[in-house]
């Protein structure tokens, strides 16, 4: 269920690449330069239809070309599925699934599950609460089928109701008051699908994965719904400070889903190793559940393991790969750096070397 071949035209420094990966484990080596991160950012633009280095989808495309382009062919069950992505220079994206045009990149997204973790990854720690909630919606988009169509519709009724905090029509609190009664009802769904995933994933995390390491002895996660009480009252009272804000300031949309160990905050008081340790086992434990839940195999791309790791941690990192059921692409310099990691794993592993936007297998 993994998928079984990818290809790149115009992405980046390479021209065009094709290459059928391990369903388990797949190194990516290379000088600096060379394209690795390349590869695995055309795999990520294939799942979520853009990069997770840049906002600016221009650079995706190589330089003096019109447009990139990424396929793919997802095994699911005994389905090979071909999917396909390409975005131009005027931003225009276009989509195939099975051969037909799509035009929703939540489709691709469903069909493909991928998460990365990359030297920035830290951001989850040390970032807003935007990327952590992003993270717990993540799960909770590829486990409750319903999430999605609840979450698109809460959107859109939040910004018509920041609109009129904005504009101020003359009727506008009377207008509010219509739109708060869909915001609402759509807020509490998203609540309760967000807690029943974190239910599931504290279960997991602490069953299968939280023994791996003392790194995780003493964390507890903590959920914060965006609101506390009762949402028509919060509402009701925020009502003046939101009209002077222009936005809404309480709601799902403000939720978050931090970590805490020993009740003090994990990036105050662990290591930037520990943290790193944290990602993964967070990251690995997201994606296997996503894995039990929907039967489908997701995809863990890792940028630079290596880096920044002593020989302890990475052994550690090793420990929690091995429990880890995706199908992984891991990009360092060098073969060499990542023998512990390869030692502890046994899984399919296939090797590829890229040299200046080409794929030399192994
Ligand atoms: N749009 C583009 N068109 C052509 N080349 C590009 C484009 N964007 C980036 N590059 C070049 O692609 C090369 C590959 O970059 P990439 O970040 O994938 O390398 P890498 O192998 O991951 O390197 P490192 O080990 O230093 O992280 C770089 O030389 C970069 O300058």
């Amino acid at each position: 269920m993994s998928l079984t071949h990818i290809s790149l035209n115009d992405f980046r420094n390479i021209k065009a690449l094709s290459f059928s990966p391990s369903k388990d484990l797949n190194l990516i080596l290379g000088q600096n330069g060379s394209g690795k991160t390349s590869l695995l950012e055309a795999i990520y633009f294939l799942s979520n239809g853009r990069s997770f280095r840049t906002n600016k989808y221009k650079m995706m495309i190589r330089s003096d070309q019109d447009k990139c382009v990424v396929h793919g062919k997802k095994q699911l069950h005994n389905l090979s599925i071909p999917i396909g992505i390409s975005k131009n220079q005027s931003g225009e994206t276009q989509l195939r699934i099975q051969g037909q045009a799509s035009r929703k990149i939540a489709e691709l997204a469903q069909i493909l599950p991928v998460q990365v973790i990359t030297p920035e990854s830290y951001e989850l720690f040390f970032g807003g609460p935007k990327e952590r909630r992003k993270f717990l919606d993540l799960g909770v988009f590829h486990v409750e089928h319903l999430f999605y169509e609840v979450w698109k519709n809460f959107n859109k009724v939040l910004k018509q109701r920041n609109a009129l905090l904005r504009t101020k029509p003359t009727n506008c609190v009377e207008q509010i008051k219509f739109w708060d009664k869909q915001f609402i009802d759509l807020s509490e769904q998203i609540n309760i699908y967000r807690k029943a995933y974190i239910s599931r994933f504290e279960g997991y995390f602490f069953d299968k994965i939280g023994g791996i390491s003392s790194v995780f002895d003493g964390l507890e996660t903590r959920y914060d719904a965006g609101w506390k009480g009762e949402l028509s009252e919060v509402l009701q009272s925020q009502l003046e400070r939101d009209l002077k804000l222009g936005y809404t300031s309480r709601g799902p949309h403000k939720a978050d889903f931090n970590f805490k160990i020993h009740g003090h905050s994990v990036e105050g008081i662990m290591s930037r190793g520990q943290l790193k340790l944290l990602l993964y086992a967070l990251k690995i434990t997201q994606n296997n559940l996503i894995e039990q839940e929907t039967d489908k195999q997701s995809i863990l791309l890792i940028d630079d393991l290596p880096s920044e790791l002593s020989s302890e941690t990475l052994e550690c990192v090793a420990r929690l790969l091995a429990n880890c059921n995706s199908q992984l692409f891991i990009s360092a310099i060098s073969s060499e750096s990542l023998t512990p990691v390869v030692e502890l794993l046994e899984k399919d592993i296939e090797m590829f070397h890229v040299e200046h936007g080409r794929l030399i297998t192994n």
